[in-house]
């Protein structure tokens, strides 16, 4: 994949990575916006042999226990196969020399196993004077959890036992969730040793709400938006992908595609491919199409089940009507304050992936251009 602009974003990054450590950042936007392809664009092309990225994905894990998030952590993989290690030497070889990106923390198959039976700030443990060992080594680590969300229910020391507690992940009966226990442990890489430089990238709004609001990380985390293109970027993309695909776009062919995909990069990708086979119009009515049925079933489906939302400490029953009057509120707009839509049905529609946070703002927007499309057209 050629990877087009993202220039603002880029050097933003570069910069950061220039300075000593000093805050977490979490990279947040809607779906399909580009996180992971800016991230990864970064670490394979723009950055110097001084760094050692430890990018880990936790979205091809399913995690619901503390042994999964481990697996996940501490497993290296080499050319798509897992790599198993032998000692510390190796360890040392691959954290000290060696490639540029490890999608995993090395550790040697003994100590692997010894992990599960440990705590887990042994794990964090381990890792910390793994990084210590990059920094002697003169090099700069840097730590990137993808998709951090999926660990958001996870609870320490109650194996196998899951809440819904989340937004809150309120404490009780000694539960602990891990993620609380990750982000000490990640305040102390970042503020506390300037150890590390820490990237965590999510596309669950709902997430990020609680991560910004969350009274630990306050002056300790730094927050940065991908959004979906503007107008003038799609455009340009279009015109980049037309050339990579070569083939012709006329500007109202581009103005066509703007208005049933706006600046989705996913989204104007597929148009631009398929559109080297297929009628232009008939492509995007299809997907369009699709964004209507779905969200027509989806309002159907309220009509029989009575979904509930956790908010606070309270579990609310969301009403049909609400939901309609809440989306009629982007017939005339993009965008749209979320004091103007109560927290559980506003909740409940992110959770619905229908609506897009931006926590920092405080605004509400469709997750795209084809939702907001079909919203216009059904309601
Ligand atoms: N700057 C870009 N240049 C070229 N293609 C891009 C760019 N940004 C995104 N894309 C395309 O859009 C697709 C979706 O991007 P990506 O997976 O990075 O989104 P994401 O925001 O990480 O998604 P998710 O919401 O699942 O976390 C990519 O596979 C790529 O094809």
């Amino acid at each position: 994949m050629k990877f087009f602009d993202r220039e603002r974003e880029i050097n933003e990054i570069l910069h950061i990575l220039n300075r000593e450590p000093d805050d977490i950042y979490f990279i947040y936007g809607p779906l399909n916006s580009g996180k992971t392809a800016l991230i990864k664009h970064i670490i394979e092309n723009k950055l110097s042999d001084d760094y050692k990225v430890f990018y880990i994905n936790f979205r091809t894990y399913l995690i619901s226990e503390k042994r999964e998030f481990i697996e996940a952590i501490f497993t290296t993989k080499k050319d798509d196969f897992f790599e198993k290690i032998k000692d510390k030497d190796e360890v040392l070889n691959l954290i000290t020399k060696g490639v540029r990106i490890l999608t995993g923390i090395p550790i040697p198959e003994v100590e692997f196993d010894k992990l599960f039976e440990e705590k887990i700030n042994d794990a964090f443990q381990y890792l910390n004077s793994l990084l210590l060992e990059v920094k002697k080594s003169g090099k700069k680590p840097i730590l990137i959890f993808d998709e951090l969300q999926m660990i958001k229910d996870v609870v320490l020391n109650t194996e196998n036992q899951r809440f819904s507690a989340f937004p809150s992940l309120r404490f009780g009966n000694g539960q602990k969730y891990l993620l609380k226990e990750l982000f000490q442990f990640l305040v102390s890489l970042t503020k506390e040793q300037h150890l590390c430089h820490v990237f965590c990238l999510s596309s669950d709004s709902l997430f990020i709400e609680y991560v910004y609001s969350t009274g630990e990380l306050e002056g300790r985390a730094k927050y940065l938006l991908v959004d979906d293109f503007d107008k003038e970027t799609a455009l340009k993309f279009m015109d980049f992908l037309a050339v990579e695909n070569n083939i012709n776009l006329t500007n109202e062919d581009k103005e066509l595609i703007y208005s049933y995909v706006g600046g989705k990069p996913k989204d104007i990708k597929y148009v631009v491919e398929e559109s080297k086979f297929k009628d232009l119009r008939e492509i995007l009515e299809f997907m369009l199409k699709d964004a209507v049925q779905k969200l027509d079933m989806f309002l159907d489906m309220l009509n029989y089940s009575k979904p509930k939302v956790d908010v606070g400490d309270e579990v609310i029953e969301i009403k049909k009507d609400n939901v309609i009057e809440a989306l009629k509120l982007f017939k005339d707009e993009y965008e749209v304050s979320k004091k103007h839509i109560p927290v559980p049905v506003y909740t409940y529609l992110i959770k619905r992936n229908i609506l897009f946070l931006n926590p920092i703002e405080g605004i509400l927007k469709p997750q795209s251009y084809l939702v907001w499309n079909a919203i216009k057209r059904l309601l």
